[in-house]
């Protein structure tokens, strides 16, 4: 299940994740005093990717259905659900941090391609290894992935080969922004962007954000476009005005109101 506790985390503790995802942004986005949020793991490793056991037993469950077209539609929806739950992170309005450690397997890199920022520490590796399961992966990897990295033809290795990536590799190929060398440097490291972010006009941030994703998938003409219609709404809020000011008169602790 998905849960909160009173520091307003998340846990996510079992073989739903994949779905329980999609609740946790759901509701993070309409949470007026979430500025921006940090996916962590806790324990060995970051995440092992989907539960395989879980996994065999939904196959075995579909291969009891006699037609080809029924079992077709239970895996639409499985994948359906999956992916919907991946790209909740880009839904969400508010920046996303990824803070890896040790293994991100699988699913694990679907997750953590639709965040916004993705941080690691010396030990962490990533795998898509969906080939060497025998599947294609399916819920954002090969979409996001290539963009992510700039670079087609990594990704193309990365996918087809499931070989490992260290975090040395990650950074210069521009996987995650940052090398930390503990589990704890890495969290502080994130809470301290995440604080940065959150001192920011929520209008600017979450208009950013809106428009970093809407131009990754545009023309630039499209792209300003877009930004155009945005703000020429956003010019008129008190966010401007006030973050102007604060500039001008050096005063660094601009309030600004939830959003
Ligand atoms: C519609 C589908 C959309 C989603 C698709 C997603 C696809 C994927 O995620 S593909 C990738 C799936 N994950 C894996 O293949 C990971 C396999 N596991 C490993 O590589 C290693 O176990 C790992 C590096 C995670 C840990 O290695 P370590 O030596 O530290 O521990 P182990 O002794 O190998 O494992 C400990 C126990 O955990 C069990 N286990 C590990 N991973 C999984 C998993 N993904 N699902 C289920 N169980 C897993 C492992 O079998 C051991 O169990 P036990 O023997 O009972 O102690």
């Amino acid at each position: 299940m998905c849960h909160k506790n009173t520091n307003g985390r998340f846990f996510l503790e079992n073989n739903n994740w994949l779905r329980e995802i999609k609740q946790c942004f759901d509701e993070i986005n309409e949470d007026e005093n979430c500025r921006a949020v940090i996916i962590s793991g806790e324990g060995k490793m970051f995440t092992a990717g989907i539960d395989l056991s879980d996994f065999i037993v939904t196959a075995q469950k579909v291969a009891e259905k006699d037609d080809v077209a029924r079992k077709a539609k239970v895996f639409h929806k499985i994948i359906e659900t999956y992916q919907s739950s991946m790209t909740s992170l880009e839904l969400c309005k508010k920046p996303i941090l990824a803070a890896i450690h040790s293994a991100c397997i699988g699913g694990g890199v679907d997750l953590i391609t639709a965040a916004d920022i993705r941080y690691c520490t010396k030990d962490a590796w990533f795998q898509v290894k969906e080939v060497e399961v025998g599947l294609a992966a399916d819920v954002g990897t090969l979409q996001r992935l290539p963009k992510v990295i700039g670079s087609d033809s990594l990704a193309r290795e990365l996918c087809y080969t499931a070989r490992k990536m260290n975090a040395d590799e990650a950074l210069t190929c521009g996987l995650v922004s940052r090398v930390f060398g503990s589990y704890s440097e890495l969290i502080e490291g994130a809470l301290n962007v995440a604080e940065d972010i959150a001192k920011k006009s929520p209008v600017a941030v979450q208009t950013t954000k809106a428009n970093l994703i809407y131009s990754r998938d545009h023309t630039v003409q499209e792209g300003l476009d877009h930004i155009k219609l945005w703000n020429q709404l956003n010019l008129q809020s008190e966010d401007l005005t006030q973050a102007a000011m604060g500039i001008m008169t050096k005063d660094e602790n601009i309030k600004f109101s939830k959003l």
